[in-house]
C-alpha cells in the first residue's frame, strides 16, 4: 500500500518539529527515515501512524485520506524500540494474540504462529517465555506480532536500537530478506547511515524537521544534495580547498607536480582497509585518507612515510560551499 504525505507541518509550542513535509512512499518499498537525533524522523513516523496528529498537511495510505483516522483503523503495525511483549505469554501465544482478539478461527492461528515463527527463525522458542530471549529474538518476537495481523504498512522505529554491533548487522540482513519474501511497504527510522544505506530501497534524509533530501542509497551518496547530507552519509575530510570522502583521495609515494605533499602521522588498521592521517605541507587541518589493506601494504606505508596527495577525478567534493564533480587537471 502506498503513502503519500503532503504539506505535513507540526509544532510543539513554538518549536518546528516537522515543515511541509511532503514524501510518496511507493507499495512494498523499504524505506528509511534517517536523521540526526532530534530531527523529526520519529515524529513522522508517529503521524504516518496515528499516534500524532499533523497541525496542517495530510497522509494518505492506499489512496484514502488516513488524515483523521484513528490508528487501529489504518491497518499499520508497528514496532517500537522499546518494544511491548506480553511477559507472562509464550512466544507462541503472543504472535497469536492479534489474531486471536480479531476471533480468528483456532486452526487458522495455529498455522499462521507457526508460518510467522519460522520466518523469524524462532519456532524451536515458541514455548519460552519472552524473558527467556536474547534482545534479538525479542525483537524479531515483535517484528512477527506485528506481521501477524497482515498490516499493509510496517512502521518500526529504531527496531536495532538498543542490540550490539553484531546483532544489528544480522538482523538487517535479516529485515531484507523478510521484506524481499513478504513485500510490506515499511518505514523504518534510524539515526545510523550504514543500516539505512544497507537496508533501504530508498531513504529521507530528515533534519531539523525538514527533508533535505529523498533517494536511493546510491543516490544519497554519489550526488548528495548538500553539505549536510554529504556528511551525515559518510567521512568527510579536508584537501586544501576542497571536502571530500577520504577514499576518494589518490595517494603516492613518489612526487607528483600539482599534488599536496604531507608526510604520514598516523596508519590505522581497521577491517580490511588502512585509515591513514596525513599532515599536509601549508594546511592546518590534518588529511584522512582511506585505502585498501592490499593498496597500502604494496605502497609499503607507514608513519613517516612522505605522500602526495590529490582529489580522485570523478569524486564528489564541497568547493566553495557547493557540491561538484572533480574534474581531471
Ligand atoms: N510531545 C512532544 N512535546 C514537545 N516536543 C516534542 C514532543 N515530541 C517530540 N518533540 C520534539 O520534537 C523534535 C523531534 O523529535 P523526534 O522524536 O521526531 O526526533 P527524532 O528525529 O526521531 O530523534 P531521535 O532519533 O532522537 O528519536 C525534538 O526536538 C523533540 O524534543
Amino acid at each position: 500500500m502506498n503513502i503519500q504525505i503532503n504539506g505535513v507541518n507540526k509544532r510543539y509550542g513554538d518549536f518546528v518539529a516537522l515543515e511541509d513535509i511532503n514524501v510518496s512512499l511507493p507499495t512494498g518499498q523499504l524505506t528509511a527515515l534517517l536523521g540526526p537525533s532530534g530531527g523529526g524522523k520519529s515524529t513522522l513516523l508517529r503521524i504516518i501512524a496515528g499516534l500524532e496528529t499533523a497541525d496542517s498537511g495530510t497522509v494518505e495510505i492506499a489512496g484514502t485520506d488516513a488524515t483523521r483516522l484513528p490508528p487501529q483503523k489504518r491497518n499499520v503495525g508497528f514496532v517500537f524500540q522499546h518494544y511491548a511483549v506480553f511477559k507472562h505469554l509464550t512466544v507462541a501465544k503472543n504472535v497469536a494474540f492479534g489474531l486471536e482478539i480479531r476471533k480468528r478461527p483456532k486452526a487458522e492461528v495455529k498455522a499462521k504462529v507457526a508460518e510467522l515463527l519460522d520466518l523469524v527463525h524462532l519456532s524451536q522458542f515458541a514455548h519460552r517465555l519472552p524473558s527467556q530471549l536474547s534482545g534479538g529474538q525479542r525483537q524479531r518476537l515483535a517484528l512477527a506480532r506485528a506481521l501477524a495481523v497482515e498490516p499493509s504498512v510496517l512502521l518500526l522505529d529504531e527496531p536495532f536500537g538498543a542490540l550490539d554491533a553484531k546483532v544489528r548487522k544480522e538482523l538487517r540482513d535479516w529485515l531484507r530478506r523478510l521484506h524481499e519474501d513478504v513485500h510490506v511497504t515499511t518505514v523504518f527510522v534510524t539515526h545510523d547511515q550504514e543500516e539505512a544505506l544497507e537496508v533501504a530501497d530508498e531513504i529521507v534524509v530528515i533534519n531539523e524537521g525538514r527533508i533535505e533530501q529523498i533517494g536511493t542509497p546510491d543516490q544519497l551518496y554519489d550526488e548528495p544534495a548538500n553539505e549536510f547530507v554529504m556528511g551525515f552519509l559518510g567521512e568527510v575530510t579536508r584537501l586544501g580547498a576542497q571536502r571530500l570522502r577520504p577514499h576518494d583521495i589518490e595517494l603516492t609515494v613518489t612526487p607528483v607536480p600539482g599534488t599536496y605533499a604531507g608526510t604520514i602521522v598516523r596508519a590505522l588498521r581497521v577491517g580490511f582497509e588502512v585509515r591513514i592521517t596525513v599532515q599536509v605541507e601549508g594546511q592546518d587541518e590534518d588529511v584522512l585518507v582511506v585505502l585498501s589493506r592490499t593498496n597500502a601494504r604494496a605502497l609499503a606505508l607507514d608513519v613517516g612515510t612522505r605522500v602526495w596527495l590529490s582529489p580522485a577525478v570523478g569524486a564528489t567534493a564541497i568547493s566553495a560551499g557547493e557540491i561538484v564533480e572533480v574534474a581531471a587537471v
